[in-house]
């Protein structure tokens, strides 16, 4: 899995701001309330504890900063605790945190003490950016595009089929495909047989995975990105929204899912 770097997170809130119009624009919802139409809740004034893990590749800079930055933006009061690991848990539950969020390499929780909830970020990610991707206003059709079908895009890709879209998913790892033709009922996306999707959710690690032949002239591309999957020449060739932020609208989504 890509491990964000201190520049991934550098200005987050302008990012934030900028993607919400995007999202506004071009679904008529704002990202607090396609997570209230996801998860059917809403914040009351929950008290969030910041953990920092030191395990793995340790602490990334500006990680924590950047999930405090996201709850107040939410309007929640939250804090870092002063140690990292089972030290810095300890003072988190004895602050009063109503829901802690903590991540070493492989999972970022958030996990709500009083109601018991538990959301990662992997599957919260993948819910939201394909949500973003199925409310594109500009088109009545209801094929999904899904590029990648790791732990986020098998997500997404399971969210939408939920929803009754049809999902055409495509990605390099035949056993990732296969596991979602079996247990989800997505089409592979045939490369041989280009369709112009309007909407295409895309969640790899790899620049460019979007080639011409896979959208419409006026298409919705929603992603976590890092790196982004548009070609530059595609972005200026066509009139594409493009959603792309790597953490806030994830994060997001995982304190919605745990209110
Ligand atoms: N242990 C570190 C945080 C490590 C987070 C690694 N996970 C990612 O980078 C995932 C989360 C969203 C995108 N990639 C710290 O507490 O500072
Ligand atoms: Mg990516």
């Amino acid at each position: 899995m890509a491990l964000l770097t201190p520049e991934d997170l550098e200005d987050l809130l302008n990012k934030l701001n900028m993607n919400n119009n995007i999202i506004k624009e071009a679904t008529g919802m704002d990202i607090a309330q396609m997570c209230e139409a996801v998860y059917g809740t809403t914040p009351s004034s929950q008290k969030v504890g910041i953990v920092p893990i030191t395990s793995g590749n340790g602490i990334i800079g500006n990680f924590s900063a950047s999930l405090l930055a996201i709850t107040e933006y939410f309007g929640l009061e939250g804090f870092i605790t002063e140690h990292p690991d089972i030290t810095g848990y300890h003072q988190a539950v004895a602050g009063g945190a109503d829901i802690i969020l903590m991540a070493d390499d492989h999972i970022f929780i958030a996990h709500n003490l009083r109601n018991g909830k538990i959301a990662t970020n992997h599957v919260c990610t993948g819910v939201i950016y394909s949500e973003i991707a199925s409310r594109y206003k500009h088109t009545d059709s209801k094929d999904v595009l899904v590029i990648g079908l790791g732990r986020v895009g098998y997500a997404g890709a399971s969210h939408l089929v939920e929803k009754g879209f049809n999902v055409y998913a495509c990605d390099p790892n035949t056993d990732f495909m296969n596991k979602a033709i079996e247990e989800l009922g997505v089409k592979a996306y045939d490369v041989d047989k280009p369709r112009k999707f309007s909407m295409v959710f895309e969640a790899t690690p790899n620049a460019n995975t979007i080639s011409e032949g896979m959208i419409a002239e006026r298409c919705l591309v929603s992603t976590p990105g890092i790196p982004c999957a548009l070609p530059d020449e595609l972005v200026e060739k066509y009139d594409i929204d493009l959603v792309m932020e790597p953490l806030v609208i994830g994060v997001a989504a995982m304190l919605y899912s745990v209110f």
